[in-house]
């Protein structure tokens, strides 16, 4: 069984005190990780201050990013060592934003996801797909070589682990989500992927997210859909009374 993930994504929008006093309303109010799980991916910066505030700690606290050297005379890169010294779970690699604004290629993403795996956390994969891609018929191409770029070398046993979400760019903080159903087929299409590389056990133990203008009003559908396994949410995550929405979906 696939256990549920809302994961929120903070990116650069918070400040410290922001994220205390976050901690301090949504840190006892979360469900139990073994029925639904929940994430809030955060700058480099915020860790340790959210890490001492999740008193129930039910809640997983990841990074929104790392570098793929471990250590050494990279300045201001942010270490994936250090992140898994500070017992993070969980690392965003490949988001759009990357992608487009800091040249990430599938190359460099790679070596993200073996680095994040190297230092025993787990990535949050994230695929992109633009508009003018879907009007010109390419999603299938491009989800395909995203997904086949980022995992290559990656184990069975690595893959199995793997979540990936899928996030049109064209959704992702427009207030346009795409329909549920288009969420579906696209995560359908990244869990195929993944079975063709590494067949159907790993896909099917695998989770897939999907990322996009999700608020406490579409996510039931979404979640509804049976290769969707979870959300991550950007800007719905920032306030803590609509996570907590978001988090508790099925009420
Ligand atoms: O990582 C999250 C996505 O970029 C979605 O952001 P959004 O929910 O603000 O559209």
């Amino acid at each position: 069984m696939r256990i549920p993930l809302i994961a929120g994504n903070w990116k650069m929008n918070k400040s410290v005190d922001d994220a205390r006093s976050f901690m301090q309303i949504v840190s006892d109010q979360l469900p139990e990780p073994d029925q639904v799980e929940t994430a809030i991916a955060a700058p480099a910066i915020l860790l340790e201050t959210m890490i001492e505030a999740n008193g129930a700690d039910r809640l997983r606290i990841g990074a929104e990013n790392c570098y793929y050297e471990d250590a050494g005379a990279f300045t201001g890169e942010t270490s994936p060592q250090a992140l898994d010294q500070m017992g993070i779970p969980y690392v965003i690699v490949g988001h759009s934003e990357r992608r487009s604004y800091f040249n990430e290629t599938d190359d460099i993403i790679n070596r993200k996801v073996h680095a994040v795996y190297r230092n025993h956390m787990t990535p949050i994969l994230c695929c992109d797909e633009t508009m003018g891609r879907l009007e010109a018929g390419e999603k299938i191409h491009w989800v395909v070589s995203q997904v086949t770029g980022a995992l290559k070398d990656i184990t069975d046993a690595q893959a199995r682990q793997l979540v990936i979400a899928y996030e049109p760019s064209w959704a992702i903080g427009s207030g346009k989500s795409a329909s549920a159903d288009q969420a579906e087929e696209g995560c359908y299409l990244i869990r195929q992927t993944v079975a063709d590389l590494y067949g159907d056990d790993v896909a099917n133990q695998m989770r897939v997210l999907y990322g996009g203008s999700v608020n406490p009003e579409n996510i039931s559908q979404i979640m509804a859909k049976q290769n969707i396994d979870g959300v991550l949410a950007g800007g719905a995550s920032l306030d803590p009374e609509t996570f907590l929405q978001l988090v508790h979906y099925q009420k």
